[in-house]
């Protein structure tokens, strides 16, 4: 689920970093000076013992002493240098973060993106500052504490390096992973959040519609899966703090363990307080700061350079916005979705480009996965992997509800006048002349009349299913969302009324339409149809497909695969597969095994040797034609 670019912010680092060099120099040069005090800590504590106090000679032990005291003076005086040569690294850097971040909010005329980045990179600033810290003092205190072991006895170096380096390796090879388990979590932690953010300012409206259960499962589905992310996060965690306990404490053990074996082989005593000094009073603190500094700073910084620099202000949020507007309409890649841990998959690794304007129907057996693909293209509910764009941008999140309405099966149209219903996705009033031209386009104008105008009181009740979806496709066609998903939201419409509400979908300026088909005309009428089997989802023209797919032929001889209620042909599917499901939309046959399963049949056809244009298992359905 990574994206491309995963990997961006570590090699733009890099390369910051390199153009960088005459300041890296300086910076080092300066840690050099800070890293004599660290060399002292054992060393002029080992000969202050050795050849001072153990050896009667007070005054050289005091000599010594002193020497350390001084070159603590004269570290700090590096350590100054060192957090100048510091800001020139980071100051730059924020430089170059806001320019890019301020010219994109200003191309965007996105002022609130501006604050929310500037913000960010501010965080970014000081998370850099810091990861430099850590990590450079980490290394020279290594450097100096290491030069110090060997100085005092090699055989002190021969303890001590082995564990340290082995903690170190440990170390580095958890950080990728627990950068992205970091990730995972965060994004799984947003992603909660933003569904909360709808559902819970919704709540009226879910218990009006009696979605309780689906609103409920779908946000236990979100709370399943950051509690997988953070179980996952907590186990490299655990590998983390052990990199530590090898690297930092068990030098410690190993010095105090084979103290009397060291001694016996010409450890002078000096040399081995010198040694624990150096272990505990450097590397241990050392090490523990990068560690913790590296490990959660280094996460943060990848995450939040990368939301600057490629994603723009905060996931799913404005800075999908900054993208929105390229590529194509809608775009998945490598879509996963199952309805529960251990349910079979509905979908398995789909991809699917559909570009702006285009019109795409989608046809397949009942309980093959369409409504579920239309769920998660309208960012109702969250693939288990892979990714989905609409107009460039995520379908969750800040924005999201701008670029796509779903029109479900169930219209929902509810007490209060024909305007409030048609206007209900708009957050402004409508101009009369806009509502009535929706009206008359989506073919809801004789109903109009009929009711006695738009301010008409609407009694949802006494509406026909067919008036109910009427009033919902043009509430949607005034919403103007570039994506329109008809999921059979124009099965209780005859024929006539149906084609004429998805042409006038189709005919949108730029808009984009994703039919899931109740009849086979609506394919017939698509650009391209996606047909899919379980097996493989073949996207193609119709008489493509009519050629190619001996499923889509036989769905077209099926007619209406909806229930029957007024197909083209109102035939019956050809093979027993296609099963059919009842006028009030329940099964015949229940799916075994599937938590929450509503009971529906499974058709599993293989498309045999053809070649595909895109399927279900690893190829893509993207626009291939
Ligand atoms: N909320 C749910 N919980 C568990 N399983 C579900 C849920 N919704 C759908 N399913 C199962 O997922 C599979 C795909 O269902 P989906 O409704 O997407 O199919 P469909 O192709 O749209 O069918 P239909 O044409 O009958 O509407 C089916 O096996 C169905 O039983």
């Amino acid at each position: 689920m990574n994206p491309p670019h995963a990997q961006g912010p570590y090699r733009r680092g890099v390369r910051f970093l390199w153009r960088k060099w005459p300041v890296v120099l300086r910076l080092a040069l300066w840690s050099v000076l800070e890293t004599g005090q660290t060399f002292l800590t054992g060393y002029a504590l080992a000969r202050a013992l050795d050849d001072g106090f153990l050896a009667g000679h007070e005054a050289v032990g005091l000599w010594w002493l002193g020497g350390a005291g001084l070159g603590v003076v004269v570290a700090a005086y590096g350590t100054s240098r060192v957090y100048r040569a510091v800001a020139d690294l980071v100051e730059p850097l924020r430089d170059s973060l806001v320019r890019q971040v301020v010219g994109r909010g200003l191309h965007d005329a996105d002022s609130a993106a501006v604050s929310r980045l500037t913000q960010q990179v501010e965080i970014a600033r000081d998370t850099f500052a810091g990861l430099i810290m850590v990590s450079r003092s980490f290394v020279f205190t290594a450097v100096g504490a290491l030069v110090g072991l060997f100085s005092l006895d090699p055989l002190l170096l021969l303890v001590v390096a082995p564990p340290l380096l082995a903690g170190i390796a440990l170390f580095v090879a958890t950080l990728r992973p627990l950068a992205r388990r970091q990730e995972e979590f965060l994004v799984a932690d947003e992603e909660l959040a933003a569904r909360l953010g709808v559902v819970c300012p919704g709540l009226r409206d879910v218990t009006a519609a009696g979605a309780e259960d689906d609103v409920a499962a779908d946000l236990g589905r979100g709370v399943a899966r950051e509690y997988r992310t953070a179980a996952a996060l907590a186990r490299w965690g655990v590998l983390r703090t052990a990199s530590l306990a090898i690297g930092g404490q068990l030098p410690l053990i190993l010095l105090l363990t084979t103290a009397p074996w060291l001694l016996d082989n010409g450890v002078t005593p000096g040399a081995l307080v010198g040694a624990l000094a150096y272990v505990t009073q450097a590397l241990l603190p050392a090490l523990h700061n990068l560690v913790h500094g590296l490990g959660a700073s280094g996460s943060r910084l990848a995450i939040v350079l990368r939301r600057l620099m490629w994603e723009g202000p905060g996931s799913g949020g404005g800075a999908e916005a900054g993208r929105a507007g390229q590529g194509p309409a809608l775009e998945l890649s490598s879509v996963t979705f199952a309805y529960g841990p251990h349910a079979e998959p509905v979908l398995r690794n789909l991809g699917l480009s559909v570009a702006r304007g285009e019109h795409l129907a989608v046809v397949g057996p009942s309980g093959i996965g369409k409504s579920t693909l239309a769920g998660i293209v309208a960012g109702l509910l969250v693939p288990d992997a892979g990714e989905v764009r609409v107009e460039g941008a995520g379908v969750r999140g800040e924005g999201a509800v701008g670029r796509r309405v779903l029109i479900p099966q169930e219209a929902y149209v509810f007490t209060g006048t024909l305007r409030e219903n048609l206007e209900y996705l708009r957050a402004e009033p409508v101009p009369e002349s806009e509502l009535t031209g929706a009206a008359e386009a989506v073919g809801l104008a004789p109903l109009v009349a009929r009711l006695g105008g738009l301010d008409t009181e609407l009694v949802p009740g006494e509406l026909s299913a067919g008036e109910r979806q009427l009033i919902a496709l043009t509430r949607a066609y005034v919403a103007y969302a570039p994506l329109a998903i008809l999921d059979e939201a124009t099965c209780h419409l005859d024929p006539v009324a149906e084609s004429r509400a998805e042409r006038a979908f189709a005919a949108r300026p730029g808009g984009t339409l994703v039919v899931i088909a109740h009849r086979i005309s609506s394919a017939r009428r698509a650009d391209r149809v996606l047909v899919m089997d379980g097996v493989h989802a073949l996207c193609g023209r119709h008489d493509e497909l009519m050629e190619r797919s001996p499923l889509y032929r036989d769905l077209n001889g099926a007619g209406d695969w909806g229930g029957g209620r007024g197909g083209d042909r109102g035939g019956v599917a050809s093979d027993p597969a296609l099963a059919l499901r009842d006028p009030y939309g329940v099964d015949p046959v229940p799916r075994p095994g599937l938590p929450g399963d509503r009971g529906h049949v499974v058709a599993h056809r293989s498309v045999g040797e053809m070649e595909t244009v895109g399927d279900l298992g690893d190829r893509s359905a993207s626009r291939g034609e």
